[in-house]
């Protein structure tokens, strides 16, 4: 954009300029041999230029608060974009995707109508610009080189100084500095203008490359073969990682993962292949070191990362209209089944619009909507944000939420998002990790009443008596997964991890239903 400006700015000063200096040039070779009054000529155009120049200025739209307008409105469209970028992964698993779309595209369509409106403008003023700067302008040049000529006296008998001797040589250099000018400055401007799209061009090709890669499910990325020791090999064919698991939909609910390896987008394995099954009512609770693959596991489950090996059943996807519609934005209807999963990240995410938008989030209530209304009021009650809510300006204020509540205040914001949705398994990826240990322990209450299984990573012993088996990484690859004792005691391998940040090496003492394969 910058370049473009420069390279039309320079381009739009150096014909003017030229045009000054030949003329200075010519009024300061004819000064001194013509006798006629050469300020008679400069006094007129300077009085046509003034008249016009202020003239145009007149009649021109207000440019600089059109353009400061566009500028805003780019730097909204930018400032979306950002955000989704940031939070791209939360938003992928809410599969808030439609809300996100409706307000880039209204960014969007906004710009879209500005610049129109401005290109509409300022076509009629370029085109008067334009004719008042190479007809009016330059005609008034002629003139004032012209007068001189005319008004000069004529001195008889010496070689050249004639009138027409002198209006022809005139003529001629002034046509071709004018060339000259002119092919010079179309040359300067063209090449600029062409590197400048070459640059764009390079850009926007990549990005089909890009584009088609996506489609035909081939993306490519930088990864490095993970070293013979790891307790999963990842297939390579023509140097791309290829996915060689089985995703299978079923019709029961039902989670069950039969050696399913944690394998990152670069091909890093962090665990071998996890086999257990979940069905409703069994509450998971996932422990282990930090990097050693808890959150991974519910990138797999949720599919946003490919399954590189065995077999992950999950249960089919939602098949209604609305769901199955992808151009379907969220203001044209909405979801009313249960949604299966429900993601909620340590960082929560805020989106854009009302404090009641954020409750419903990846749903939006219409005004009015007096269940929604009461819904939301009550959740946020359960969640203790009724006083923030009230203090902020209620249920339809429109604030930036993510720099108005506190870390705390969002994390329980994205419980009550679940409480809203009531799904069938709740991903708790840490996500209570600010919030007070009383407020904790009263919401994971209330998500098992509500009959939500909660699959939840978690340090926080407090919290652990809610669930029923555990899933337990050392962060060396290996994993085991077993029932967790039903009066909320724990292992004593769980035990020495929440009470050392180390990684547990210590054996299991509960009864293991399933432990990583032979390699560990
Ligand atoms: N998008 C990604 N691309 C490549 N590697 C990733 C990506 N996300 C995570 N990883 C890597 O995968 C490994 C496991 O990450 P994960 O987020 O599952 O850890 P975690 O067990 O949840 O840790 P923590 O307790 O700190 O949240 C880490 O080594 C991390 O660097």
């Amino acid at each position: 954009m910058f370049t473009q400006s420069v390279a039309h700015l320079y381009s739009s000063l150096t014909k003017p300029c030229f045009d000054l200096l030949l003329i200075v040039l010519t009024l300061a070779t004819y000064s001194n041999k013509m006798k006629g009054n050469i300020f008679i000529g400069p006094s007129i155009a300077t009085i046509v230029i003034c008249m016009t120049g202020q003239l145009l200025r007149l009649l021109s739209p207000r440019f600089g608060a059109l353009a400061g307008e566009e500028a805003r409105m780019k730097a909204n469209l930018r400032h979306v974009h950002a955000r989704l970028i940031a939070h791209a992964e939360e938003v992928a698993f809410y599969g808030g995707h439609k809300v996100e779309l409706g307000q880039l595209q209204a960014a969007y369509k906004e710009l879209v109508a500005q610049m129109t409106s401005v290109f509409n403008k300022k076509l009629w003023y370029v085109m008067l610009e334009q004719f008042c700067m190479k007809y009016v302008w330059s005609g008034t040049g002629m003139v004032m080189l012209a007068l001189p000529i005319l008004t000069a006296t004529h001195t008889h008998g010496q070689k050249g100084s004639t009138i027409s001797d002198r209006a022809e040589y005139m003529t001629t250099s002034r046509n071709l500095l004018n060339s000259a000018a002119d092919a010079i400055e179309r040359l300067m401007s063209s090449y600029k203008e062409i590197v400048t799209l070459a640059g764009y061009a390079t850009r926007v090709s990549d990005m089909l490359v890009v584009f088609g890669e996506v489609a035909r499910g081939k993306c490519v990325r930088s990864v490095h073969v993970s070293s013979a020791g790891a307790p999963f090999q990842v297939t390579f064919k023509d140097n791309r990682p290829v996915p060689e698991g089985k995703i299978i939909y079923t019709n029961d609910q039902a989670i069950r993962l039969r050696g399913v390896p944690i394998v990152t987008p670069a091909c890093d394995v962090v665990a071998g292949g996890v086999t257990l099954d979940i069905a409703p009512g069994t509450h998971l609770l996932i422990v282990g070191p930090n990097g050693c693959g808890k959150s991974s596991l519910f990138r797999i489950i949720s599919g946003l990362w490919p399954v590189f090996g065995g077999e992950l059943h999950v249960p089919r996807p939602c098949a209604c209209a609305h769901c199955a519609d992808e151009t379907n934005l969220a203001d044209t209807g909405f979801c009313t089944s249960r949604p299966i999963m429900f993601y909620i990240p340590q960082r929560p995410y805020m989106s854009q619009g009302s404090l009641i938008d954020q409750v419903t989030y990846p749903s939006r209530a219409k005004e009015g909507d007096t269940a929604a209304e009461s819904r939301a009021a009550h959740i946020l009650k359960l969640v203790r944000l009724d006083a923030a809510a009230a203090r902020h300006g209620g249920l339809w204020a429109v604030r930036d939420w993510r720099a108005t509540l506190s870390g705390g205040e969002k994390q329980r914001m994205a419980m009550a998002r679940m409480f809203y949705h009531r799904p069938v398994y709740a991903l708790l990826d840490e996500c209570t990790s600010a919030v007070s240990m009383e407020t904790e322990v009263v919401m994971y209450e209330a998500a098992v009443k509500e009959g939500i299984t909660l699959l939840s990573i978690t340090h926080r012993p407090s919290v652990w008596k809610y669930h029923t088996h555990v899933l337990e990484f050392d962060g060396c690859g290996n994993w085991s997964y077993r029932p967790l004792d039903k009066d909320g005691a724990v292992t004593t391998a769980l035990t020495t991890l929440a009470t050392a940040a180390t990684p547990s090496t210590a054996p299991n003492t509960a009864p293991t239903t399933e432990t990583a394969p032979a390699e560990h």
